[in-house]
């Protein structure tokens, strides 16, 4: 049976001209998964979701066309894009993974709307949308932004850091609603309030057309992030010291446009590597920007996992099993989230329940968000051996194989334990339910399609 609806689906999967788009917008949805088959094949990983979203919103600093390619067709990123629209931008879908905007005429009091209001409390990605309308029309709103419920999820970085370069706000408590005004952005001296990725991001953007030279310390400095000065630059902007956590920008007036190219999703990248891991399979994953992984290929590597870089292609050969290493002093290894250069709190989820069936113990020290392991319950309930220590912290004791999960209907809670539910779940004996998938997909392109490719058994319903 899950064969013949497999084929199905399959079908239908490659009906998919290039110009459609995937990501389901309905919403709850759910996986059916037949656990405990080896996968075999070559993935590629789509473009980065947390790069997408800075880049789309930088589209709104020009009113030039930007071309934009390697975007991942998720719910995520079509709907920031549907919030440009709403605002009057033109939004050109040229195929599946590329976009043309051109935010030439922006009705800036569309963010006022309720319609506005609304779908921007979806995503994360909204909050960038700030900066690049204060700068070209002196206002912008700010609903409450959504994105993973995995913690509180402060904008003091934001706030403050626009507050410096010149801008007021107002909140509206009882509608969750942040106004902003300025008669014009100053560039200034800004230390960041925290290292925040999109709260550094919106600094950035306002800053590259403020007047004057910004100093921005403290800032976060990840690929993605990099990539955004990067494209702000070929626009016009000045921004100096790229990659590094001071960064210097002198004001330009006006930017124009560019192209710009996504690299591939690190989060996928480490959660195929996970995958592959628990379920004793080989998987090349292919075209992944190595120098753009940091510490992500050593930290599956501290857990036993064989990588075979080949160029800019990992091979995860077959493992029956995988050792986690002890630090050089022989204590417990641990492994802890933190702002880039160090391992991104976006995998945490993925190295804990790939510690599931590893030989040895480790410990997983999720540092930046206090609700993200709670999803350890139903791994517990498949038989794991985990013991969470207090919100922040789990331990794990590795199985090594010695006896599978079994499969069981659980809900994913978030995009990354969404997914690595998925993971346990392929890996278990039996049958698994995930309820409400549209975490995943907000995330993920086609998952389910993709991982089918490489001998998965998932229903989607
Ligand atoms: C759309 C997007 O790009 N989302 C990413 C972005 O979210 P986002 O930009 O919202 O996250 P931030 O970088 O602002 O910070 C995330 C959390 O970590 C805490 N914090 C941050 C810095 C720090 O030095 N110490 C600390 O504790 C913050 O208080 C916050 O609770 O970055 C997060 C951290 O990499 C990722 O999980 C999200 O996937
Ligand atoms: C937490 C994440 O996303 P967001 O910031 O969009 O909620 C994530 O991508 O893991």
């Amino acid at each position: 049976m899950l064969n013949q609806i497999q084929q199905q689906q399959r079908q239908s999967a490659n009906q998919l001209t290039a110009n459609t788009t995937f990501a389901p917008m309905t919403d709850n949805g759910r996986f059916i998964v037949e656990g405990g088959h080896q996968l075999a094949g070559e993935i590629v990983p789509q473009g980065a979701k947390n790069e997408a979203l800075q880049i789309i919103s930088a589209t709104l600093m020009t009113d030039q066309p930007v071309l934009l390619t390697n975007l991942p067709d998720i719910r995520d990123v079509n709907k920031l894009l549907d919030l440009l629209t709403g605002l009057g931008a033109e939004v050109e879908r040229i195929d599946r993974h590329t976009c043309r905007v051109t935010a030439k005429n922006i009705d800036v009091a569309y963010m006022q709307s309720a319609d506005y209001v609304r779908d921007a409390q979806h995503i994360r990605g909204s909050v960038m949308l700030i900066a690049p309308l204060l700068n070209r029309y002196g206002r912008a709103t700010l609903p409450k932004p959504g994105g993973d419920k995995i913690g509180r999820r402060r904008l003091d970085t934001h706030l403050l850091g626009l507050q410096t370069l010149g801008a007021d706000f107002k909140y509206d408590a009882e509608r969750f609603i942040y106004s902003f005004t300025t008669d014009g952005l100053k560039g200034a001296y800004i230390h960041m309030d925290e290292i925040s990725v999109t709260g550094t991001a919106n600094v950035v953007m306002a800053a590259a057309l403020a007047e004057g030279e910004s100093t921005i310390y403290n800032a976060a400095c990840e690929p993605y992030l990099q990539q955004l000065c990067k494209m702000l630059n070929r626009m016009g902007a000045k921004i100096e010291g790229i990659g590094s956590n001071l960064l210097k920008i002198q004001g330009v007036e006006t930017l124009g446009g560019t192209e710009h190219r996504m690299l591939p999703d690190m989060i996928e990248i480490g959660s195929f590597i996970g995958l592959a891991a628990m379920t004793g399979s080989d998987i090349t994953i292919k075209d992944v920007s190595v120098e753009n992984l940091g510490i992500i290929p050593r930290t599956f590597e501290r857990m036993g996992i064989q990588l075979n870089i080949n160029g800019d292609d990992i091979h995860v050969p077959a493992q029956d099993h995988y050792e986690i290493q002890s630090f050089i002093d022989g204590g417990l290894m641990t492994i802890y989230d933190a702002p880039w250069p160090g391992f991104t709190p976006d995998l945490m989820s993925i190295c804990l329940v790939t510690a599931i069936q590893a030989r040895g113990s480790v410990l997983i020290h999720q540092k930046m968000f206090e609700s993200r392991l709670f999803f350890v319950d139903k791994l517990i309930d498949m038989g794991a051996q985990i013991i969470l220590c207090d919100p922040h912290r789990a331990t794990v004791i590795g199985l090594d194989k010695r006896a599978p999960l079994r499969g069981i209907s659980m809900s994913s809670p978030d995009i990354r334990a969404g997914v690595s539910l998925l993971i346990a779940a392929l890996s278990a004996e039996g049958t698994s339910q995930i309820d409400n998938i549209h975490q995943i997909d907000r995330g993920y392109q086609d998952i389910d399609g993709r991982l089918r490719a490489l001998g998965a058994k998932i229903i989607r319903e």
